[in-house]
């Protein structure tokens, strides 16, 4: 199997090109992450939000102990979730969480969503989510709050100026949001990660990424079949991907799996993947997905396909909890 060659981000460290998701990782996580690290993932995109941190940090720590690897040959990325966009709650929750995983500095910090909520206890509610439930067992849906981005962005700077964080990135922003933290960074953005896949191609947004030395992201990859698997309605109107006749029919081709083909279409255009599985042949497999090329027309047939349909938008739950109302 080919070597995962490495991003050089503007911060001046090396990503790896492929990683492993860990949203919905939960179920013996210490021994996915483990295996995984067996496999040979060495980047891991965890989050606040996924609940599994600590869980995560276990199957870390064995892989260290046993001597598979070192800490320095692993890039262990989290999210700031939007509970704690406050400046006041971001070095507290930064450490919290290094403290779970049981290290001493993340290789990448991201703001998780460019949505910035009223804190909630995470000793109480954890993980928060879109949406908790108050003591009084009332769903509170989420509260808004009036932090600007700037003010979470300056946190995250002392947090890498403090040795906590090495890299700092955003996810979920679009352009015009993303230009307008450019103007004021002190640190680079070094990652910005999107959720990209045949039918959400973001073209322009990947361009002004490039244009910029940002490095891209994407999250799943596999489009709807993420979805499909949490039950949301729009994810089953669409065609799976994974059983779409042109992607089959170019994974035929190169004898390969149409899971390889999609996350090839990404990494052959210089993004970063972090597919998630729970399934320890298909872990092994979407690592096997930078040793063999896409012809240029297979490219663009599938970029073709974009619909720009995102599965992913806040504004959906949010203006279903009525938070403005
Ligand atoms: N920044 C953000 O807001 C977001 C970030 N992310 C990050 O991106 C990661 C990946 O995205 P995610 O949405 O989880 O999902 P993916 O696009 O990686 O898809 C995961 C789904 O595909 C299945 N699958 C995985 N590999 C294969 C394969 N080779 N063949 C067939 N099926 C396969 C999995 O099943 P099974 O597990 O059963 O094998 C699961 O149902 C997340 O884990 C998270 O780290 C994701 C969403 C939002
Ligand atoms: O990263 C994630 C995947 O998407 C979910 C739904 O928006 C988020 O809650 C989660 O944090």
């Amino acid at each position: 199997m080919a070597a995962i060659p490495s991003i050089t981000l503007k911060s001046g460290f090396k990503m790896p090109q492929v990683g492993f998701g860990l949203w919905k990782v939960n179920d013996n996580c210490p021994d996915t992450v483990y295996n995984a690290i067996k496999a040979g993932y060495r980047l891991f995109d965890g989050a606040f939000d996924y609940g599994n941190e600590e869980a995560a940090g276990k199957g870390v720590k064995r892989a260290i102990d046993e001597g598979l690897v070192k800490r320095e040959d692993l890039f262990i990325t989290s999210k700031l979730w939007n509970t704690f966009h406050e400046e006041k709650q971001v070095e507290p929750i930064v450490r919290q969480q290094l403290k779970w995983w049981g290290l001493d500095y993340f290789d990448l910090f991201l703001i998780h969503f460019p949505v910035s909520l009223k804190y909630v206890d995470y000793t109480k509610h954890y993980p928060t989510g879109w949406t908790y439930k108050g003591d009084d067992g009332v769903d509170q849906g989420v509260i808004p709050i009036n932090v600007p981005i700037l003010e979470t962005w300056r946190a995250l700077e002392s947090c890498v100026e403090k040795k906590l964080v090495r890299s700092i990135g955003v996810s979920n922003f679009q352009g015009s949001l993303l230009m307008d933290l450019l103007r004021s960074a002190k640190i680079p953005v070094s990652v910005l990660q999107i959720e990209h896949h045949p039918y959400l191609v973001q073209p322009n947004l990947i361009s002004l990424c490039k244009q910029e030395g940002i490095a891209v992201t994407a999250y799943s990859s596999f489009g709807p079949q993420s979805f499909v698997e949490l039950d949301w309605e729009k994810a089953k109107t669409l065609k799976p991907l994974f059983e779409h006749d042109l992607i089959k029919g170019i994974a035929a081709k190169h004898n390969k799996t149409p899971a390889q083909v999609l996350l090839r279409w990404a990494t052959q255009r210089g993004l970063a993947v972090i597919p998630k599985s729970n399934t320890p042949s298909r872990l092994a497999q979407n690592l096997d997905v930078v040793g063999f090329d896409l012809t240029e027309e297979e490219i663009q047939s599938i970029s073709k396909l974009d619909a720009g349909i995102r599965f992913n938008e806040p504004v959906d739950y949010l203006g279903t909890l009525h938070i403005f109302a």
